[in-house]
């Protein structure tokens, strides 16, 4: 597939209704641990973005079926598998391939997986993931390779060394299947470590503490199939506030999944930017005073992101181009990975007024006018922060590496069109 590109005519306002995807987070570990039951499982508002197709081949690669049965509906049946020798191409495509480490090392008892890929944020450890399998009574080999044992997994007290969410999710996959009561301490919280629970609760799991940072497994469970429905994606919808608030346009982001809005609402109400509820619905009006609050005192404020439920690192990068069209100074503090700032000399470029202090802090001071330029994604966040900035921008801008937005974020450009953005996806020219 040849790269893409798009090519964004900005400037224009946007307005109308548009309802965010299912949680690529979500959808990952939920397909992966659909390889936990030998019966049928039925997952609805599945992203059918290239992660998640990523995904589906690998475990297709393992022995199971998986249909695409409409759009967004994806059934999936591992009656048989085998965790036979992995792809390593498609397991560097995704972050996510580490997620099939904890239901085929339940189902098999052995598992070798090449290192997965992903983001390139920063270093990205994997050292909570072999903690949490070693402790469940797992031997774990790291070489060119990933290699996990284990003859019976056995339940246990584990400790988390940091909450990182998809050791998380393959510790709690892992606790399904081990022989006695698990209890993960410091476990990762996030609305998609949560939807991963509901699911194994649906297959038949019984898990307690679910939202909590203390999950507590009473295994092995007798498994069936289910059907089951992903949540709509905070990241997304944070995004689209974010879309809203750039191109000050009224936005209706219908079945928003509000109870998992707060912090994401309350990081944009820092930066001047109030949202409403209508049921499910959230709404961001126009006509907002986009007026960054000052800490009690005029001090300069601080928008951090933290572990859930705390304002969320996948959108510092949405948080960092809003802020730019905001009046006052922030300080915009990015704790968790080492390089996911770096694209803001993009919007440096565009006429964005950010003086990055280190790889982890940039002071936003605004509002600047933006002007339209060419730019190249690094990552899906950043991509997408690009994306804002170049519909919000004056003139035209490019957007290359586009295909690193499409990871994250389905039929992003035609669902933007619809609510009046002017952006064209083309095969890119020079190959960027
Ligand atoms: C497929 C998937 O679900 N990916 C998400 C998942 O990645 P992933 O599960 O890979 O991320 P982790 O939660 O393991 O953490 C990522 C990085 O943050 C650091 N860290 C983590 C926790 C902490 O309290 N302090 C800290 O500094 C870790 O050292 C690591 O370098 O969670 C990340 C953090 O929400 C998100 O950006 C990714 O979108
Ligand atoms: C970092 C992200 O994804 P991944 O962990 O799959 O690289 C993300 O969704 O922002």
């Amino acid at each position: 597939m040849p790269p893409i590109q798009y090519i964004v005519e900005g400037g224009h306002r946007l307005s109308g209704t548009i309802e965010p995807s299912g949680n690529k987070n979500s959808a990952l570990p939920i397909i992966a641990a659909a390889l936990l039951t030998e019966h049928p499982v039925t997952l609805d508002n599945v992203p059918r973005i290239r992660d998640t197709e990523t995904l589906v081949e690998l475990i297709r690669s393992v022995g199971a079926s998986a249909e695409w049965e409409s759009r967004n509906r994806l059934a999936i049946h591992a009656k048989h598998i085998s965790a036979a020798d992995l792809d390593p191409e498609l397991c560097a495509r995704i972050r996510a391939s580490i997620l099939l480490a904890g239901p085929l090392l339940a189902r098999c008892g052995e598992v070798a997986l090449p290192p997965p890929g992903g983001d390139v944020i920063g270093r990205r450890r994997l050292d909570t993931h072999f903690l949490a399998f070693e402790q469940l009574g797992a031997t774990v080999t790291a070489t060119h390779r990933l290699e996990f044992r284990a003859m019976r997994l056995k339940g246990a007290d584990v400790f988390l060394d940091e909450p990182s969410v998809t050791a998380t999710e393959n510790a709690l996959v892992a606790a399904v299947a081990a022989h006695g009561t698990t209890y993960l301490r410091n476990a990762a919280s996030e609305p998609h470590v949560q939807d991963l629970a509901h699911f194994l609760v649906a297959l038949g799991a019984k898990i307690e503490g679910i939202g909590t940072n203390t999950i507590t497994v009473h295994g092995p469970a007798t498994l069936g199939g289910t059907s089951y429905s992903i949540q709509p994606d905070h990241i997304e919808v944070g995004s689209l506030i974010g879309l809203a608030a750039v191109t000050r346009s009224p936005l209706r982001i219908a079945k928003a999944g509000v109870e998992h809005l707060r912090s994401i609402r309350m990081g944009f109400e820092r930066l001047g930017i109030v949202c409403g509820i209508e049921g499910d619905d959230l709404i961001v009006p126009s006509g907002q005073t986009m007026k960054i609050h000052d800490d009690f005192g005029g001090h300069v404020p601080k928008l951090e992101d933290q572990p859930w439920p705390a304002f969320p690192a996948d959108l510092m990068s949405i948080a960092i181009v809003t802020a730019t069209q905001c009046d006052g100074v922030i300080l915009m503090f990015e704790k968790m990975f080492e390089s996911r700032m770096f694209f803001v000399d993009k919007l440096i470029s565009m006429g964005a007024r950010i003086v990055l202090c280190d790889p982890h802090r940039a002071i936003v001071a605004g509002p600047s006018r933006l002007r339209g330029a060419p730019m190249t994604s690094p990552d899906i966040r950043a991509g997408m922060a690009m994306l804002l900035a170049a519909v919000a921008a004056e003139g035209t801008s490019t957007i290359n590496n586009a295909d690193q937005i499409e990871r994250g974020y389905e039929r992003i450009e035609e669902r933007l069109n619809a609510l009046g953005a002017r952006i064209t996806r083309v095969p890119a020219r020079d190959g960027g």
